[in-house]
């Protein structure tokens, strides 16, 4: 059995402490054996999720959740009287357009009678490579999971080919995990968690309690998709789990019919599913991440005052403390922050383009709006996106 290596806390305590959390439905469990979407299952993660959305009565505090779910292959199949799933991709194209309209109504109307807003985001590989796109996804999502509505993310099957799938809603999980900075990633499967090997094969096979996510023994024991519907299986999950802890979101696989699954995990019931662990906080994942960015944007230039507050103060970059502004950039990008000798003592995650920042040099944070029409953020680069170099 797989023991965990050193972590600060225990991690069922940051499962209990998660906030923001994406919750992925695999084929397997969505669909009744294949034909078509189970909507008794569908109804009873909406009540689960109202719980976990709203906070209860018991005590259970208020959280953000994604829905990433598949399902609309099968529901096309049986709406389009497929009796086998087909080969050809454009077959399979066609009924996942048909059937990702059923999946959406489901979770509309099902999130609905438990009193939750929802909203359809259907991405691409692309979407996820295109920095713009990216950030433009990332500002939805956020802007939703602000108002207390459940995003119910697909892949947008009638856009891609072979080669630039997903193919398998664990890797678009953990994707949609780091675009939000998530806490936590569910993956909800038809088995009771990550075993030893398939079960389905090697009935000897022990469930893994606890490891660390991205353990490469992992790998070793995960098999394929143990039925037709599903696709990837277990590797495609602790690959998954092993993208997700990159931003610091440790990642639960559970069988998704375990009754209230949930919210039991959420109140900190521990030994539920297999928990694969982040080792690394979000804040320093995050950190990490931008520390080891090699494509540096550009650069602004600080005076003395700006070095001391970054350096030895530890805040935030603010405009007013920036002379000058090399290269181009967008928002979001990572850029270099350099002393007046061009020495670089920072990087950092920047809230404006190169052109909002040389309108912004040596203003204070309060003119923001005047100078440019709207505030995005009072810093540059907040302290949180920032590491020292
Ligand atoms: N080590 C393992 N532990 C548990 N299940 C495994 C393992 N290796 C392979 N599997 C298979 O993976 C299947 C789940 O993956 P998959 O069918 O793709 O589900 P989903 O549609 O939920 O993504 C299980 O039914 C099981 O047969
Ligand atoms: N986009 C596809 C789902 C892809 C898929 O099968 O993923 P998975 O649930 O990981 O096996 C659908 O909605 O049918």
């Amino acid at each position: 059995m797989i023991s965990p290596t050193s972590a600060s806390s225990h991690p069922w305590d940051n499962v209990r402490l998660a906030r923001r959390i994406v919750v992925k439905v695999g084929s397997s469990l969505v669909t009744n054996q294949g034909q078509g979407l189970d909507a008794q299952a569908i109804d009873e993660w909406a009540r689960q999720l109202s719980r976990i959305v709203h906070g209860d009565a018991h005590g259970m505090g208020r959280r953000e959740v994604i829905m990433v779910s598949s399902g609309a292959i099968a529901e096309g199949m049986k709406r389009m009287g497929m009796q086998r799933r087909p080969r050809e991709l454009h077959e399979l194209q066609a009924a996942a357009a048909v059937g990702q309209m059923g999946l959406v109504q489901m979770y509309e109307s099902k999130l609905r009678h438990y009193g939750l807003g929802s909203a359809q985001v259907l991405l691409t590989h692309a979407d996820m490579a295109d920095r713009e796109r990216y950030l433009n996804a990332r500002v939805t999502l956020l802007t939703l999971l602000a108002r207390g509505i459940v995003p119910v993310i697909n892949e947008n099957d009638t856009v891609v080919n072979d080669e630039i799938k997903f193919g398998d809603n664990d890797t678009l999980g953990a994707l949609v995990a780091n675009l939000v900075v998530a806490d936590l990633l569910i993956i909800l499967t038809d088995q009771n968690g990550f075993y030893t090997a398939d079960p389905r094969k090697h009935p000897e096979a022990e469930k893994v309690q606890l490891a660390r996510a991205g353990d490469p023994a992992l790998e070793a024991m995960a098999g394929g998709a143990g039925t037709s519907i599903g696709t990837g299986g277990m590797l495609t999950k602790v690959l998954a789990a092993k993208r997700a802890a990159r931003s610091g979101a440790s990642t639960i696989i559970a069988w998704g019919r375990e009754p209230d699954i949930l919210p039991r995990l959420m109140a900190g019931e521990q030994g539920i599913g297999s928990l694969l662990y982040a080792p690394m906080h979000k804040l320093q994942a995050r950190k990490q991440w931008i520390a080891d960015h090699l494509q540096l944007h550009g650069a602004v230039v600080l005076d003395a005052g700006a070095v001391r507050k970054i350096v030895a103060e530890g805040k935030s970059l603010l405009p007013v403390g920036i002379t000058a502004v090399k290269g181009s950039f967008t928002r979001g990008e990572v850029i270099a922050i350099e002393d007046e000798a061009g020495l670089q003592i920072a990087r950092g995650l920047v809230n404006y383009s190169d052109q909002e920042a040389r309108k912004l040099c040596r203003h204070p944070s309060a003119d923001i709006e005047a100078l440019l029409g709207y505030v995005a953020e009072p810093e540059m680069v907040h302290r949180d996106n920032l590491v020292l170099i």
